[in-house]
């Protein structure tokens, strides 16, 4: 369904009944990073599925930023008259998913943070790495999708992605190639990882449980992830043994368990 929030159009899939879980997938993801787990979860929670900005059918082109959609994603919820909910993010999705969580955390019930981190910590790391997004989002509209998606594909910190079975690679490409050039530019340059503030002084703030998962192999955020799960005075930060950036992609059973049994209190 639409849900039309002023001038944007936000594409979100909801699915069983129970505690809200809203969940928000990564850059060059979409509703349907989810699908594999929609099933399992929706047996005991009411699943909500949003495509943000830039992504999916998700229309919203005009200057956003991280913060105007955490205001989106607020008042998506009291159309949806949800209270408290549960909420997962993988890595933007992540990122997204704390800034809510910083910004609105009377609206949180407890939040999973899979590959993510709070933002850069200095200005001049923010302001480097919004050039390198910028770079990013020029070579997206210069080269095309096509071209932007086969670099991205390569980055090293999806190298384990390479050992999957074919068809599960195929499966993320044909994904990462259902958007368009102008909505993940968009993304990179609003939503981008230097164009939030940075939540660091914020994580001890943040009374409800906290979830953070890594893969032991992507080591630049496992080592983020133990620098956070410090700061925070619930959280509690599982590792999982030989997977990557992506865990949900390489070991989708072992990433649905653990989060329907941290919900469920298991
Ligand atoms: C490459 C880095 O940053 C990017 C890595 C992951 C984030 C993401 O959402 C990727 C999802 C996917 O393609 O599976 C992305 C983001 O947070 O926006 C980052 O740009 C890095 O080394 O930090």
């Amino acid at each position: 369904m639409y849900i039309e929030i002023d001038s944007k159009k936000y594409w979100v899939e909801q699915e069983g009944r129970g505690e809200p879980l809203v969940l928000l997938h990564g850059f060059t993801g979409l509703t349907k990073t989810w699908s594999p787990f929609i099933q399992q979860w929706s047996k005991n929670f009411h699943v909500i599925s949003i495509d943000l900005p830039g992504h999916g059918k998700t229309k919203a082109y005009e200057p956003f930023s991280i913060e105007t959609v955490c205001d989106d994603i607020y008042k998506i919820m009291n159309r949806l008259d949800l209270d408290n909910i549960h909420l997962l993010g993988y890595s933007m999705g992540g990122r997204t998913a704390l800034s809510f969580a910083c910004l609105y955390p009377q609206c949180v019930e407890s939040l999973i943070l899979e590959s993510s981190s709070p933002g850069l910590k200095t200005v001049d790391e923010q302001e480097n790495r919004r050039k390198w997004d910028e770079k990013l989002a020029i070579k997206l509209e210069n080269e095309g999708l096509f071209s932007f998606v086969s670099y991205w594909t390569n980055i090293p910190l999806f190298e384990t992605q390479k050992h999957l079975p074919k068809q599960i690679q195929n499966q993320l490409k044909q994904e990462r190639l259902s958007h368009n050039a102008k909505g993940l530019a968009a993304s990179l340059r609003y939503m981008g990882t230097g164009s939030q503030p940075s939540w660091w002084n914020q994580l001890e703030k943040l009374t409800f449980k906290v979830l953070l998962i890594t893969g032991e192999l992507d080591e630049k955020f496992t080592a983020l992830n133990r620098e956070m799960v410090n700061l925070l005075p619930n959280g509690e930060h599982q590792l999982i043994k030989d997977a990557g950036h992506a865990i949900h992609v390489e070991e989708p059973q072992i990433f649905g368990k653990i989060v329907s049994d941290f919900i469920l209190h298991k």
